[in-house]
Formats: structure tokens, sequence, C-alpha cells
């Protein structure tokens, strides 16, 4: 705990980071490693449906807030998210630390600097946490050099997917000469020590690094048309469908996605194929997973899908995959196969599924 922070103060964390680097997956690890403390949750997604939020949604019930379509630093002004924070913060709520997931493309010192402006007397800004794909690193700075500032910004780093990184140490020092005095932790599946986040709150020390003031400068140096965010050159699709997609069809539609299609989440609906589970499918750069869950009892099924890119023809994707509903009534008999080949083998989900309990 800092100092200057009384007991009634919560602290608010902000956890940002590039698309698909594991930000959800680190929040849910959180929710499920945080001991007695409880956490709130204030979601924000780039797309029309929130999968983010249905995401996390189970674990916190009415501990999360939902900041609904747009990026969050564009979307919501200090005073909108004092709204948020205000319900999350208010005693009988019971909240220990509240953390902001950022869309993907959001950009953190705006986020801080809302934090910062907060009027709120109940809350304290707790740090900025990033996320990095530890295994598109590379890829990623070459497309997107502002992720070397927003590093070094950071409170705390999560070098996050060591499991898919061959030349982890060269990630881990490269990433600890773009940070300025921040922490470093190398995790896989966001599997870090809660402690570490929640004690990442910035002592007086950091106030002159990280100050309103200088938040606000970089602002209006930066910000004041949004044309330098790394969402202004993306295009976001959403679709919808009450009618299962056929399995073939949309492995026919992944496996030929387009390069700058750079992200997809969300479940789907294989109908006869599989009518006891949905599948959560995310898809980050070249990598491609599905993972089944159990349908709820309650609740229509549906399938709902987020792609997020750059230079993509999203009327001609939404088209593609309108194709991919099914027509027939009754699952063929390998249909499935080629999602199968996605799905991790239970071994490797033990873990996870462990994580998650
Ligand atoms: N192999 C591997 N996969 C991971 C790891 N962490 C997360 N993932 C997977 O990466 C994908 C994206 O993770 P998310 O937690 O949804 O990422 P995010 O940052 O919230 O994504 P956006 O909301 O799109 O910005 C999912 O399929 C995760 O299961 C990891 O350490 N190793």
């Amino acid at each position: 705990m800092t100092q200057s922070r009384t007991p009634q103060q919560i602290p608010v964390v902000v956890l940002a980071g590039f698309l698909g680097s594991g930000k959800t997956t680190l929040l849910n690890h959180l929710l499920h490693r945080s001991g007695g403390s409880r956490i709130g949750a204030i979601v924000n997604d780039f797309g029309a449906i929130e999968i983010d939020a249905l995401a996390v949604a189970g674990a916190l019930g009415d501990s999360t807030v939902s900041l609904g379509n747009g990026c969050l630093c564009c979307a919501v002004d200090a005073s909108e998210l004092d709204v948020y924070l205000e319900r999350l913060a208010r005693p009988s709520a019971g909240i220990d630390v509240i953390v902001i997931e950022a869309s993907g493309l959001a950009e953190p010192q705006e986020l801080v600097r809302m934090v910062l402006a907060s009027e709120h007397p109940g809350i304290v800004y707790g740090g900025l946490v990033e996320l990095v794909d530890a295994a598109e690193f590379d890829e990623t700075r070459a497309r997107h050099p502002e992720i070397d500032r927003h590093l070094a910004l950071a409170d705390l780093v999560v070098v996050n997917k060591l499991d898919r990184t061959p030349d982890a140490d060269r990630v881990l020092g490269l990433v600890r000469s773009l940070t300025d005095r921040a922490a470093v932790v190398p995790a896989t599946y966001g599997r870090i020590d809660p402690e570490f986040l929640f004690d990442c709150r910035p002592g007086e020390e950091r106030v002159g690094q990280l100050s309103f003031d200088d938040l606000h400068r970089q602002g209006d140096d930066e910000h004041d048309d949004h044309a330098g965010h790394l969402h202004a050159a993306y295009d976001s699709l959403s679709f919808a469908s009450e009618v299962p997609l056929d399995p073939r069809r949309l492995m026919l539609f992944l496996d030929s996605r387009p390069e700058g299609l750079y992200r997809i989440k969300g479940y789907v609906d294989f109908g006869p194929h599989d009518t006891a589970h949905r599948y959560a499918v995310h898809a980050v750069g070249r990598f491609l997973r599905f993972y089944p869950e159990p349908w709820g009892s309650a609740g229509e099924r549906l399938t709902q899908l987020v792609l997020i890119g750059s230079g993509i023809d999203a009327a001609a994707l939404g088209k593609e995959l309108e194709a991919c509903k099914s027509d027939a009534p009754h699952a063929d008999e390998h249909g499935m196969w080629g999602v199968l080949r996605y799905v991790q083998n239970p071994e490797d989900r033990a873990d996870e599924v462990f994580e998650e309990a």
C-alpha cells in the first residue's frame, strides 16, 4: 500500500496491452486468485458486442461495469468514468481494488489521465499494467512503434505467452530496455501473483514521472483529433446469428482469413454438431484456438463474433460469415474435425481449467 492512501480509498489499476495480449485472461486469473479481496472490473471493448464483458461477467456478477462500444479513451470522458467508478466504489459494494481493462486499441495515457482526473474521493490511481504478447512482440512493434511509448509509461509490464516464445530471454531483455523502472514480470496465461499487481500503486517517487500534467501535455500534443490512436487504423465488424454456423464453412473462412484480420473473438454455436457446448474462439495474428464451454441452461443460443483488423473489407467479411450459416438440420459425421484441431488438448487445458475453477 502506498503511504498516501487512506483506508477508504480504492486503488484503480489500468490494465492495457495490445489486441490479444491476454488482458481478459489476466483479469480472469486475478478474479480467481485474489483470495479475500474483491475486485471490481470496468471492461471496455472495441466492437458492438461486448465479448470481453461476456467473458468475465459470469465471474463478476454485479461487480462488472461495461463501457460498451468504442474505445474507452474516445468514447468516455472523465466525468462519465466517474459514474462507473462511483458505482463500484460505494461502500456497500465492498470492493478492494478496481481494474479497468482497456480495449486493446486504447491509448493508456488517456486512461490514466482520466483516472487521475477523477474527482471521486473514494478512489486512488493504482498504476498502469501493460501486457505484452511475447510471441508477437517484434511484429507488433514493427507495425506499431507507439508500443514503446506505452511501455515507458507502465508501472508493471507483464510479458505474457512465454509458452509460445522460443527466445523469451531476449524479449524480456528488450522489454526491460524499453521500460522506465517498471517491474517486468514473465507470465503464461496471465498467471501473476495478484499481490504483485495490487502493490504496483505508484508511490511518491512516480508522481513526477507520470503526473497529471505530464499526461495532459502528452494529450495536447498527440491526441487532439485522435488520429494517432492505434484504433484509427483499424476496422471492426460485429457478427451475430441465431442460426448455428456450419463448422466446415467456418473453418474455410478462418483458414483463408486475410492477413490484416488481426483479432477474432467471440462464441460460436455449431448447433447439431455439438448441442452441449458453445465454442469460444480466439484468433490473434496467426494464432487460432477454440475453447468448448458448456451452454448454460438459460438464455438463447447465439453466435457472436467481433473481428478487428486493418485494411479489411468488413462488408465482404460479413457476407462470408453469413455464408457460414448452416442449412443442415443434422450434423455430418466428421464436420467438427477441422474445429477440433484447434481445441487445446486436455492436458494443456487442465491447467487453464484449474485456473478458472
Ligand atoms: N499460448 C498462450 N495463449 C494465451 C496466453 N495468454 C492468453 N492466451 C490466449 O490468447 C488469446 C487472447 O487472450 P485475451 O485474454 O482474450 O486477450 P485480450 O488482450 O483481452 O484481447 P483483446 O480484448 O482483443 O485486446 C486467448 O485465446 C487466450 O487464451 C498465454 O500465456 N499463452
